[in-house]
């Protein structure tokens, strides 16, 4: 077991005087609070007993229903979880044995790591460019290495923003087929492109390949926490049957199931709510990208490289090597400004010149201010 770098680093954000660009956080001001308040309302005059009482492990029925809906497959292909971060840690419990061969993107997802790491798997680490994961490369791995999973975000990836273009996602799910590798697609930002095509989901493309939900060896993952509300810690995992049977038995192990309440407030929202606050967030988070991005073009030292986000919440910075992000982060802090260090991304280690900014939880005023400071101290580091 080990921390959850950002978890720890949200404990000094929560300083009111800290401009935090850390944690993946939604923009708070953004939260349909009303709209909650009337689904809960709803909820509660309708089937108050049943949304305070225990419920099924599998999850609230219209919930999952709709989610297949959407999908395009059968509810019994959905489980829901509390949170896709549940959803990741019971996948592991499932999936993964000690000395298992687990592929990941190099920098990856910290929280994936974090739910892996107990089970003790062997890491191999995928190299990565402005198109997503390297391909070519990920053939040599499957010749060389018998893999058990492959783990991607293929949409605005957590923690670089990178997204996995059409023909690679096309080439990975073919590939992981023929090598009969499972992969598991994280997407909890799929929905917030802001700019650029979207390009259909490793999940769609396995359905494709193999015509039927119980025979797709791809994974899926998802969550209304990044589109909604993350304190709700409504999610979903799309998954063959036999997955979906061992889920269900880790999770009544873990939780018994997901709070009903929350649920059926999230059933009540999904109709209506739901695509009216995906339009403002994503509207808000491309404003917020591109402030951000004319911002490090005016503060930012020469020599400093960033990703270019297409959605999502996050961009990735490498600095000239040498500058070490950890050790440069309380100095940030006595600046009001905070981002998380890059190196807790990286199963195998390394980057430590590299940093993840999120733009989401910030508004422009403050993004302007905040990259202003961490301009500075960049300057200072860079010239020391
Ligand atoms: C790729 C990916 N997969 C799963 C999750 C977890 O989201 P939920 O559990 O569905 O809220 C996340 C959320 N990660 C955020 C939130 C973590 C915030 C926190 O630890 O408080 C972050 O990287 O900052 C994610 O980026």
């Amino acid at each position: 077991m080990n921390a959850s770098a950002i978890r720890e680093i949200l404990k000094i954000t929560q300083r009111p005087d800290v401009i935090s660009f850390a944690g993946g956080l939604p923009a708070p001001e953004l939260f349909p609070i009303e709209e909650v308040r009337a689904a809960t309302n709803a909820v509660l005059d309708r089937a108050g007993a049943a949304a305070l009482q225990y419920s099924t492990t599998e999850g609230h029925p219209p919930l999952r229903e709709w989610i297949g809906a959407q999908a395009g497959i059968p509810a019994s292909n959905v489980q829901i979880v509390t949170g896709s971060q549940q959803g990741l840690d019971l996948l592991g419990k499932v999936l993964l044995d000690e000395g298992d061969t687990v592929l990941v993107e190099a920098p990856t997802y910290l929280g994936a790591l974090q739910s892996f790491q107990p089970y003790l798997p062997r890491y191999v680490q995928l190299p990565t460019d402005d198109g997503g994961i390297d391909v070519d490369a990920l053939e040599e791995v499957l010749k060389r290495e018998r893999a058990k999973l492959l783990y991607a975000v293929p949409n605005f990836q957590n923690p670089t923003g990178r997204t996995l273009s059409a023909e690679r996602r096309q080439r990975l799910v073919e590939l992981t087929a023929q090598y009969g590798v499972l992969v598991i697609e994280d997407d909890p930002y799929g929905q917030l492109r802001f700019s650029g095509e979207a390009a259909p989901s490793l999940y769609e493309l396995g359905l494709q390949l193999h015509g039927d939900p119980d025979r797709n060896h791809v994974v899926y993952s998802s969550s209304f926490s990044k589109t909604l509300a993350p304190g709700l810690r409504d999610a979903w995992v799309q998954a063959a049957a036999p997955i979906i049977a061992k889920l269900i038995q880790a999770k009544q192990g873990s939780d018994l199931h997901t709070p009903t309440l929350n649920q059926m407030i999230m059933a009540e929202l999904v109709h209506d709510v739901l695509p009216r606050q995906i339009e403002r967030v994503r509207r808000a988070y491309g404003e917020r990208a591109q402030h951000m991005l004319r911002a490090m073009q005016a503060h930012f030292p020469a020599g400093v490289e960033h990703t270019t986000p297409q959605g999502g919440m996050f961009l990735w910075l490498t600095l000239p090597g040498g500058v070490n992000t950890e050790a440069l982060l309380p100095r940030a802090v006595e600046r009001q400004v905070a981002y998380v260090p890059g190196r807790p991304f990286y199963a195998l280690g390394g980057g430590e010149n590299t940093m993840r900014l999120s733009y989401s939880n910030a508004t422009p005023a403050q993004i302007d201010t905040g990259i202003r400071a961490l301009g500075g101290l960049l300057q200072e580091a860079l010239t020391a």
